[in-house]
């Protein structure tokens, strides 16, 4: 279908502007890519979502992504359901029969309409068996129609689960620095395009392989039609008559053209205030939905500034400032009307009142000189056939254009998905480097060299040669002011972000030959910015050890040691969770991160400001716990730790119980040893805990 769409732009009378052939791309994601840029924009690229113009290098691109992902998406379809999905496909060319049939049989009953007029002779008989007929291929239609129509959303709903399923897989799949990028970002914006537009009809742009099935349809009734039309005798009236159905089916896409054109369907390329405005708008809309800042909205009364600033976007992208409309004149759609209306009238004029039959009015018609036709060898019936025929041949072609005009944007949203689907998360390491990773005795060893990273869209970097050593069961306190970096030491150390620069080892091998995953089963964390799950306060803690999600022993036994059941809804029966303090809820991620913490395979305990919202009661039963766990289960206070912990704090009298505390400044480590060390040493880590006691 690309291929008729180059063929068509290759005609010289269709030629587009002169562009340098450019070497077709290797993958998907590179003609995906290249569709995003436009040439007619030195280094712009589309936002996600938006039409590609119909240019030959992006008809090549679309060719080129159908070649690779189209016998993909048949093969994932096809797997599902194998013989619906042929009934679907077969179904869809019988259809398009339908209205062809249907118009034999309208043709026949206006031919025997017609002679019982002419005739005189009232036996209706026949005219009834032409009505049962009619009945009977009303009844056929119907009932194939609903089985088809049922079939079809059978294999619908399959395939849009198949490629939702896909989607979620892949989702789940990717890791942070993965989806921080703005290219991947965009891809997986147009792949959830893709599996949106299997929820059935999209709407513009959104055409999902299923309508594209409907192209078989249009094509069997194009060619229906076009048979029932070499069957006509031609004669200088029927020629004439069908001239005139023909002007009255194109005249409104002739005035359509000549229009000025207010959208244009291949509006490729938004300006940069127009990607800002729409980056604007999703902002507003997301901070009116979210409940994390829904206090704040209220506290500060942000909701009429979001809203207007978020009206003022949208108007803009949709174009409904009054400098960027320019309505039609009503002098245009009146000439518009007009004209359309004197076409269609003078065809009905010729035909309908006899189909009606009043005897009365052939006298009055007579003075018509269209009637004149109706005398001739050509039945009425068969005239109404020809005539709707080269109404439905105008308008299936028509629909078959914008169809394939959708088509081809649709083309790129598929490209999107196929190729998101092949994105390896960025921490992945390759297979031929991966090594398993293995437990050092007693915990994990690890060593930081000269680690430095800098998050996306930043120009300071967050961590500056980073560099020291912890023995495995060691346990340190990270300190340090405020923005100093602590937090993405403990994210780079637990590999949920990289590093740029550096190396990082852990119990002796790169970190970044291990797969995450297997290290992420031997740490286990609570992170300053923590989840709050809508769900249950059991939910909330189990979902730290899946395994055990369903273990009520396991549960109650996390939430006791991180008391999280205590409080004054300590004892709410079923754990609902809402209305939680914020300490409450930090006993929770607390809970939740013990339910793993005592598994044999977990070496790591990372605790970025666990007890910030607790009494320095609860944060010394707290750190008690976590130092008992360190040592594994039923060791004694005085046992060896099995288990290295890292725990960042503001609160200097519980870092100066860890093995090791690593003061923090701009990004760096600036002291480093244990507390006696450091105090002795009169540095920063002296003066802050001396400012702190
Ligand atoms: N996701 C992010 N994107 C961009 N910059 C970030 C991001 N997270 C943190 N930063 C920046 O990196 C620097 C270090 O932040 P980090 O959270 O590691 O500091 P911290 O020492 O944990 O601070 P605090 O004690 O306040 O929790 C800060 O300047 C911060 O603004």
């Amino acid at each position: 279908m690309v291929t008729i769409f180059i063929q068509l732009l290759d005609r010289p009378e269709l030629a587009l502007p002169p562009t340098s052939p450019k070497p077709l791309p290797g993958s998907v994601y590179d003609a995906w890519l290249a569709s995003r840029s436009p040439s007619t924009r030195i280094g712009g690229y589309t936002t996600a979502g938006a039409q590609r113009p119909l240019t030959r290098d992006n008809l090549r691109l679309a060719q080129r992504i159908a070649e690779l992902c189209v016998p993909r998406m048949l093969q994932i379809f096809w797997s599902q359901h194998p013989f619906r999905a042929f009934v679907m496909v077969a179904f869809s060319f019988v259809r398009g029969t339908f209205p062809v049939f249907k118009g034999y049989t309208h043709a026949l009953i206006i031919n025997e309409i017609q002679s019982l007029l002419s005739s005189g002779h009232y036996t209706w008989s026949h005219l009834v068996r032409l009505f049962g007929a009619e009945f009977i291929r009303l009844a056929a239609e119907k009932s194939l129609d609903s089985f088809a129509t049922n079939n079809e959303l059978l294999v619908q709903n399959s395939a849009r689960f198949v490629v939702e399923y896909h989607q979620m897989e892949q989702r789940v799949r990717l890791d942070i620095p993965t989806l921080s990028d703005p290219t991947i970002r965009d891809l997986l914006a147009e792949s959830d395009l893709f599996v949106s537009s299997f929820q059935g009809a999209g709407g513009f742009g959104l055409l999902s392989p299923f309508d594209l099935i409907r192209i078989f349809s249009l094509i069997s009734e194009l060619a229906s039609h076009i048979f029932v039309l070499s069957t006509i005798s031609y004669s200088p009236l029927s020629t004439l008559a069908l001239l005139i159905s023909f002007l009255s089916a194109t005249y409104p896409f002739v005035q359509n053209s000549m229009l000025p054109r207010t959208y244009r369907f291949d509006t490729p390329v938004y300006s940069d205030d127009e990607i800002r405005l729409t980056e604007k708008q999703e902002q507003m809309r997301q901070l009116s939905l979210s409940d994390t800042h829904r206090p704040e909205v209220m506290l500060f009364g942000l909701g009429p500034w979001i809203l207007q600033t978020w009206a003022t976007a949208r108007q803009t992208v949709l174009g409904l400032h009054s400098s960027q409309q320019s309505l039609q004149s009503p002098c245009s759609i009146f000439s518009h009307l007009n004209m359309a209306e004197i076409i269609t009238a003078l065809q009905n004029v010729s035909i309908h009142p006899i189909y009606l039959g009043e005897p009365t009015f052939t006298v009055r018609i007579n003075k018509l000189p269209f009637v004149l036709m109706l005398q001739t060898s050509t039945s009425l019936g068969s005239l109404a056939l020809y005539r709707s025929s080269v109404q439905s041949i105008v308008y299936t072609i028509s629909t078959l254009i914008i169809t394939l005009q959708m088509a081809v944007q649709g083309i790129f949203l598929m490209g999107a998905f196929c190729a998101s689907m092949e994105i390896e998360p960025f921490l992945q390491p390759k297979k031929d480097t991966q090594v398993k990773y293995k437990s050092g005795s007693g915990g994990m060893k690890i060593e930081a060299r000269n680690i430095s990273y800098t998050y996306p869209g930043c120009s300071e970097p967050a961590l500056r040669n980073v560099s020291f050593t912890l023995e495995a069961g060691e346990t340190l306190a990270v300190v340090g002011y405020n923005g100093s970096g602590k937090s993405t030491l403990g994210k780079v150390l637990s590999r949920i972000i990289d590093f740029h620069s550096g190396e990082l080892l852990i119990n002796g091998t790169d970190v970044r030959r291990y797969d995450p995953a297997e290290l992420h089963r031997a740490t286990t964390a609570v992170f300053q910015g923590f989840c709050k799950y809508n769900g249950t306060v059991a939910e909330n803690v189990g979902v730290g050890y899946i395994p055990d999600l369903d273990r009520p022993t396991a549960l109650r036994k996390a939430v006791h040691l991180a008391e999280a059941g205590m409080g004054a809804c300590g004892t709410r029966a079923p754990w609902v969770s809402h209305g939680l303090s914020g300490g409450e809820w930090q006993r929770i991620a607390l809970a939740r991160a013990f339910m793993r913490a005592h598994q044999p395979e977990v070496h790591f305990l990372l605790f970025d400001e666990p007890t910030s919202a607790l009494d320095a009661h609860a944060q010394n039963k707290i750190f008690q716990t976590i130092d008992s766990m360190a040592r594994g289960p039923g060791a004694d206070a005085d046992a060896s730790k099995v288990k290295t912990v890292l725990f960042i704090t503001h609160r200097l009298s519980v870092a100066r119980r860890a093995d090791k505390i690593a003061m923090m400044e701009r990004g760096t480590i600036t002291e480093f040893g244990t507390h006696d060390e450091l105090l002795k040493r009169g540095g920063s880590y002296a003066a802050l805990y001396h400012a702190s006691v």
